[in-house]
């Protein structure tokens, strides 16, 4: 293990840009898949599911994370995903997550908003008491489902409140789904408190990040590469200090960059633009959130303190609370001092 991964490995993080289902491991996919027996594509065996996410484009990957989401028929599987979610993150030295799940999608295929709700709520508590982890949640619309799942959601979201709640996005594909016309709902969990976080300029141009920040109050913006064909773009979101979640080896993964060589992250960097590293859909694209520091490590020729100021950026993007955003930044700075953190147990 090389000194910078060794570093990376043990360093104190905050993960803002990481979806529920996206999250689930070969292991938990498996026994999702042995709990319901049934005609499901998603293999049960690791090896044959790592060919199962290899995606020919974007379409393919939504159409492979759907097949996932069919796995979750109940709330016990929600609860046990979640918990295991948690247990991943705490492994890779994550403090704080803001988790995006998709309650439109699970309360379609017949789990009620309130057990869902119920489940993740209960695995945010073991999260906090087993592994020390604070987990958020953010509630996102598939948006390929349109306005009635912007519906659904911000519904779910004003009525059963969770108390991790603290964020409203949008995901899904962006080709085909114009931003403006969830203005209306972005509008509602705003006034409702909730941070708007939607994904835009992962699939599409710069004017779809345009679009979040103008339509939809974006305070950060999922993915937001796009940017980087449009200066004036990086100016305005490095003057408002908007940070984009960057997600590397997802853009490579689902095809929306060519290569990793080819990632815009260095411009965005070089242009003030305020950057998070995450990780989106890890087993999914066959990466961890560490990983993901040491390509952003190799993409911006970082030593260990530049990796450090990765993960304070991260922190100081996130809606975490005053006081934990303190402790987690002196966490940060004791470590990059020398001091090692106290290892969470996983
Ligand atoms: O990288 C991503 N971009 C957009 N959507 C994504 C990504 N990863 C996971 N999802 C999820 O795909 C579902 C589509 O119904 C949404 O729930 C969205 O959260």
């Amino acid at each position: 293990m090389t000194d910078l991964t060794s570093f990376i490995a043990r360093l104190p993080k905050a993960e803002l840009h990481v979806h529920h289902v996206g999250s689930a491991s070969p292991r938990i996919v498996a026994e999702l898949a042995a709990r319901h027996e049934g005609n499901s594509p998603v293999p049960a065996d690791p090896a044959a599911l790592a060919d199962y996410f290899a995606f020919r484009d974007f379409g393919h990957f939504i159409e492979v994370y759907l097949s996932v989401v069919d796995l979750i028929r109940d709330d016990e599987d929600v609860r046990m995903l979640t918990y295991e979610v948690a247990r991943e993150l705490a492994r890779q030295q994550v403090r704080y997550a803001e988790l995006t799940v998709t309650p439109y999608s699970h309360v379609r295929r017949g789990i009620p908003a309130p057990a869902f709700c119920a489940a993740i709520e209960d695995a945010r508590a073991g999260a906090a008491a087993d592994f020390g982890l604070d987990l958020r949640w953010c509630f996102d619309i598939p948006g390929e489902a349109g306005t009635a799942a912007a519906e659904e959601t911000l519904r779910i979201a004003l009525r059963e409140q969770p108390a991790g709640l603290v964020s409203f996005g949008l995901g899904g594909p962006e080709v085909g789904v114009p931003r403006p016309q969830f203005k209306p709902y972005f509008d509602k969990a705003r006034a409702a408190g909730l941070h708007s976080v939607p994904h835009a300029g992962e699939t599409t141009g710069p004017e779809t990040v345009w679009d979040a920040l103008r339509e939809l109050g974006a305070e950060r913006i999922g993915h937001g590469i796009a940017a980087a064909q449009d200066p004036r773009l990086m100016d305005h979101l490095a003057e408002h200090g908007i940070p984009l979640e960057v997600c590397p080896t997802s853009n490579v993964r689902t095809r929306a960059v060519p290569s990793i060589e080819e990632h815009p992250l260095a411009r965005l960097i070089a242009a003030g633009v305020t950057v998070s590293i995450n990780s989106d859909d890890p087993p999914m694209f066959g990466t961890t959130l560490e990983e993901e520091y040491a390509v952003a490590a190799r993409l911006l020729s970082l030593d260990a303190a530049g990796v450090a100021d990765l993960a304070r950026a991260a922190v100081r993007a996130s809606f975490q609370p005053a006081a934990g955003r303190s402790r987690l930044l002196a966490e940060i700075d004791d470590y990059a001092a020398g001091g090692a953190p106290a290892q969470k147990p996983a």
